[in-house]
């Protein structure tokens, strides 16, 4: 396994796989949070609206293939205009925060310079609306949408779009920060690099292993240099990343499967988590990916900037990875197997237990920094039933478990201090644009009608301190 310094070992107690029976919110501390999740391309719509300039989104969703039956997030769910309608859909649920992002390209149409004071409007209006219902803003500041020019200018594998995006964050900070006291700097840096300039599977759909590595080390930098100018801005606002981490196993116990789970583990988890947490990248890892890059893109003081103290991690978790050594051993090939789980429509096999693991191991080996379940949720297929219902079991029961997975991690000592479900409503879901529903409410895409789901109702009556069985 890994060789993780052993931080503030904090005894975590190891607790039966199962335990299945009552839940309620009661079982986790009084002062926990408890919300839904969005991100700006995915709800807004009105792309061309309000001085918002085009983001990477927006030109990757155009070229013809990227996106499933070619669609995009001009539309969305139009929650730019119907977003007093959507917080009180929020109100009705009863959540105590809402965790929404920052539209880059509304701020600032080509990613520097003066803002668009229309962007800025719509969020300060989003943000009163908010408080006016009793409802505590989280506000992602990146969630995927570059403005399109900072790419044309290189994009995050150039280093200056790290400045631009520290100079973006305090432009949110001064217009925002009096009334928003919780950040979230960037969501999953993994995605946006490996995504991005990797796979080629998200925008700006360039494959480049090179250039995902540069990508994801000014993600870093980026970040680090906005929490310096949020600490400055908005001295008593609680600051963090989000990361989306994996549980990693082997498919079996034979030859070679620990080195891919280690790999694995190192390039999902530890390349992120090393810097953000402890100012190094994993040296294993290092030494992986030096066929690739010399990361001759990393100066002297970088890894101190990135390692800036944080009030709390956010943690996305959606299922566990189960590798093997690929086929040709040696190679550093790696396979992603399954083990026959049921399957969300996304594919992703449910595994709540992968909740626990992975909240336990980032205690375990980073310390007692505060964490927050930032996203979790699975798409399903629902329908609207004659009756107007929409049945979702299923996500019922995925929640259900995963809530008390997180409750099991909460009696093993790990500080979790909050919990998103992924998502308020049905939305672009990225490259497979409208086919996949996340929602805890549905939106018919073409009357634009939400309708809170079973799982919605259930997850109000949680909130409302309703024991719930699982
Ligand atoms: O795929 C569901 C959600 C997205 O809608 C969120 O915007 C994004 O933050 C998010 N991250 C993950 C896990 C990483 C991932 C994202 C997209 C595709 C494949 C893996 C799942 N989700």
């Amino acid at each position: 396994m890994p060789d993780h310094q052993d931080l503030g070992h904090r005894d975590l107690q190891n607790q039966p796989d199962h335990d299945h029976g009552a839940l309620s919110r009661g079982d986790f501390p009084p002062e926990f949070t408890w919300g839904v999740a969005t991100s700006s391309y995915q709800i807004e719509g009105a792309t061309s609206e309000g001085g918002r300039g085009p983001s990477i989104w927006d030109t990757f969703s155009a070229t013809p293939g990227r996106v499933v039956d070619g669609d995009n997030g001009d539309v969305a769910v139009e929650h730019y205009r119907r977003y007093q309608q959507d917080a009180d859909l929020m109100a009705g649920l009863g959540v105590d925060a809402y965790r929404f992002s920052v539209a880059w390209p509304r701020i600032q149409p080509t990613g520097s310079g003066p803002v668009n004071q229309a962007g800025v409007d719509f969020y300060s209006r989003l943000v009163d609306a908010l408080l006016e219902r009793g409802i505590t803003p989280w506000a992602t500041l990146y969630h995927w949408d570059l403005p399109q020019p900072l790419e044309d200018l290189g994009g995050w594998p150039s280093r200056d779009t790290a400045y631009r995006f520290a100079e973006y964050a305090a432009h949110v900070a001064d217009a925002l920060g009096d009334r928003v006291k919780h950040f979230i700097t960037l969501n999953e840096p993994w995605c946006s690099a490996f995504l991005g300039y990797g796979s080629g599977r998200h925008a700006p759909g360039r494959s480049d292993g090179a250039a995902a590595l540069a990508a994801a080390h000014h993600l870093m930098l980026g970040h680090g240099l906005a929490v310096q100018a949020l600490r400055e801005r908005v001295p008593d606002a609680q600051v963090g990343i989000t990361l989306n981490l994996y549980p990693v196993t082997g498919a079996h116990d034979g030859h070679g499967v620990d080195d891919a789970v280690r790999r694995i583990d190192g390039l999902s988890n530890r390349w992120f988590l090393d810097p953000v947490l402890r100012g190094a990248y994993p040296k294993d890892v290092v030494e992986d990916v030096a066929h690739i890059s010399d990361l001759a893109f990393v100066a002297d003081a970088d890894l101190e900037t990135i390692n800036a103290p944080l009030d709390f991690l956010g943690v996305n978790y959606y299922t566990r990875h189960v590798v093997a050594p690929g086929a040709f051993p040696g190679t550093g090939l790696v396979e992603f197997t399954d083990r026959g789980l049921p399957t969300t429509a996304m594919g992703w096999e449910v595994d709540a237990d992968g909740l626990f693991d992975i909240l336990t191991r980032v205690t375990r080996d980073y310390g007692d920094l505060p964490l927050v379940m930032t996203e979790n949720g699975a798409a399903f297929d629902d329908e609207v039933g004659a009756d107007g219902t929409v049945h979702d079991p299923r996500r019922i029961d995925f929640l259900a478990g995963h809530l008390a997975a997180a409750a099991r991690a909460v009696r093993a000592g790990v500080p979790l201090r909050g919990y998103f479900a992924w998502s308020l409503m049905d939305n672009f879901e990225w490259a497979e644009g409208y086919a996949k529903r996340f929602g805890i409410v549905h939106v018919d895409f073409d009357t634009q009608e939400r309708t809170v789901k079973d799982s919605g109702r259930w997850y109000a009556a949680f909130l409302a301190g309703d024991r719930t069985q699982y």
